[in-house]
């Protein structure tokens, strides 16, 4: 054998080689080499049969069947797979969209989009791992589910990495694939969900759902999660507290909620008490669903507020001569919900004395209320501690749009601007778009009240008023049977078509101008 010339007997001893070669044929290389990319692609084919079984199963069954009984046979299975498959659609469209539509284009959108970029991405971002020989590591995406509006990546962490490592390159993620939003949410340990948003539903405004006859306390549906969801609001066993600049839409956290408990608020279930130092221009037009109402004389909101800790305490004393541990709403003991509007007015900007007394009572509400169904929901514009040094008593918070962006944490808790929510940057323009937390989200999530029109309220106080205001209950503004009419308000914003086909919840949950009602 020859190197550059020389025999490699000769340059043995020369210094310049030091081991004898030896020299596979070609007739042993080939094979080889074919086999082990053989090898390597039927691995493949058995991880995508694998990971795509809603595909790989039935086409095996197929084959299959194709085998055993024939060309005709096959056809005829799979006419019946594809006719049941449409009774699917057609019957259970929900189901259908979340097992078959969903998994689907969620494959689309990973070999079309995703798949392509998401080793650089990954590197890009520094969420690869290289280890000292040279290996490179990248987080795996073990599956994708995608709508129209969001596409989520079901994503393996690597050793050693935190939802939060990932939670933090988010924004360079959405710049990679052009989202208009990217979050990141802990799937289990191990295990993130990416989310990037196409679309932004909310620009749409959201109108409120007919409410249930029975309302489950613990999940109110008044709004609607970027990628679709319902969000539901728990009042059961927890003080709520919405932070919103002037305009932000805090009315509309407030009047969802109210829709929301309507039923159970006629019912005598839920018993609804009014504070609203704006002299009524919020609570007013619902005047008959509360069954205590306080909105212009300063005594008279201290004296609600007090009479609600003396039954408060009542109650107490009862559940606890009865032995009752948990608390359980009925008409004898509703579950009592005192709505303060503009609540800064009282805390700070009142006169000393009335300072004073509502801090004691709303101390002893939100301390004690939890266990014996009493609940606060607060709305205000600066949630600094000066304007509310008991803040942290509310035990759930809701951020609108914010003046500051130190305002973000203060409401939701420290970390949660870095978290993405950008409070302080939602456009004057959407009012109604907040973030909130949502269980076992890494992440606050963004969301649109439900908006109530004037008019809304009026004909859901004519529709359910409390019990012992049915006398004097509001006439309807409109025929019971007459379609819901959502009043616009005029965002100057230009919602542009979103184009949902599937996904149930926006078909009934949005509506531009002009749609029919
Ligand atoms: N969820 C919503 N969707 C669409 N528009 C909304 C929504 N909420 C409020 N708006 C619009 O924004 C306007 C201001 O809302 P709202 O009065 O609730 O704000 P606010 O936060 O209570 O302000 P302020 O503290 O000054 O009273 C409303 O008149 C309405 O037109």
């Amino acid at each position: 054998m020859l190197v550059n010339g020389t025999r490699v007997e000769d340059l043995a001893g020369t210094g310049l080689t030091t081991k004898q070669r030896y020299v596979i044929p070609l007739w042993v290389t080939i094979p080889l080499f074919l086999l082990k990319h053989a090898s390597r692609a039927a691995g493949w084919l058995i991880r995508q049969a694998r990971v795509y079984w809603g595909l790989s199963v039935p086409a095996l069954v197929l084959l299959m069947i194709w085998a055993r009984f024939g060309r005709l046979a096959a056809i005829t299975a799979l006419t019946w797979w594809l006719l049941l498959g449409l009774v699917w659609a057609y019957r259970w469209p929900a189901s259908f969209n979340t097992s078959v539509m969903q998994p689907c284009r969620g494959v689309w959108r990973w070999w079309t989009t995703y798949r392509r970029r998401w080793h650089p991405a990954m590197d890009g971002t520094g969420l690869t791992r290289t280890t000292p020989d040279r290996e490179v590591y990248v987080p795996a995406v073990t599956r994708v589910r995608s709508t129209r509006v969001v596409d989520t990546l079901h994503v393996r962490l690597l050793h050693g990495q935190t939802p939060a490592d990932v939670a933090a390159r988010a924004e360079g993620l959405r710049h990679v694939y052009g989202a208009h939003r990217c979050s990141v949410i802990e799937d289990g340990p191990g295990r993130v969900r990416v989310l990037f948003y196409s679309k932004d539903p909310l620009r749409r405004l959201v109108v409120p759902q007919v409410p249930a006859a029975a309302p489950v306390l613990n999940g109110l549906p008044v709004a609607l999660v970027e990628d679709g969801e319902l969000f539901l609001l728990c009042v059961k066993g927890r003080h709520v507290l919405i932070a919103g600049a002037s305009g932000a839409g805090k009315g509309s956290v407030i009047w969802s909620t109210v829709l929301a408990l309507a039923p159970a608020v006629a019912a005598g279930t839920v018993r609804l008490r009014g504070v609203d130092p704006k002299g009524g221009m919020e609570l007013y037009p619902g005047r008959a669903l509360f069954a205590e109402y306080a909105d212009e004389d300063l005594g008279d909101m201290v004296a609600l507020l007090e009479r609600a800790v003396a039954d408060m305490n009542n109650r107490k004393r009862r559940l606890k001569a009865a032995g009752v541990r948990v608390f359980t709403p009925s008409v004898e003991d509703p579950l009592e919900v005192i709505l303060v509007d503009e609540l800064a007015f009282l805390t700070a900007y009142a006169p000393k004395d009335v300072k004073l007394k509502v801090a004691a009572a709303l101390q002893v509400l939100l301390s004690q209320g939890r266990a014996v169904g009493f609940t606060v929901i607060a709305a205000l514009q600066d949630p600094r501690k000066e304007v509310l040094p008991f803040r942290d008593l509310f035990t759930y918070r809701i951020a609108l749009r914010l003046a500051e962006d130190s305002h973000v944490d203060m409401v939701l808790g420290d970390g949660a601007l870095d978290r993405g929510a950008a409070c302080h940057l939602i456009p004057a323009s959407l009012p109604g778009i907040g973030y909130v937390h949502v269980e076992g989200a890494h992440e606050p999530v963004r969301v649109r009240f439900a908006y109530l029109s004037d008019d809304d309220i009026v004909d859901m106080a004519s529709q359910w008023p409390a019990p012992e205001n049915r006398d004097w209950a509001p006439t309807p503004t409109r025929d019971a049977d007459a379609p819901v009419r959502v009043e616009l308000p005029d965002t100057g914003e230009d919602a542009g078509p979103l184009g949902l086909g599937e996904s149930c919840p926006f078909r009934f949950w949005t509506r531009r101008e002009g749609d029919d009602a």
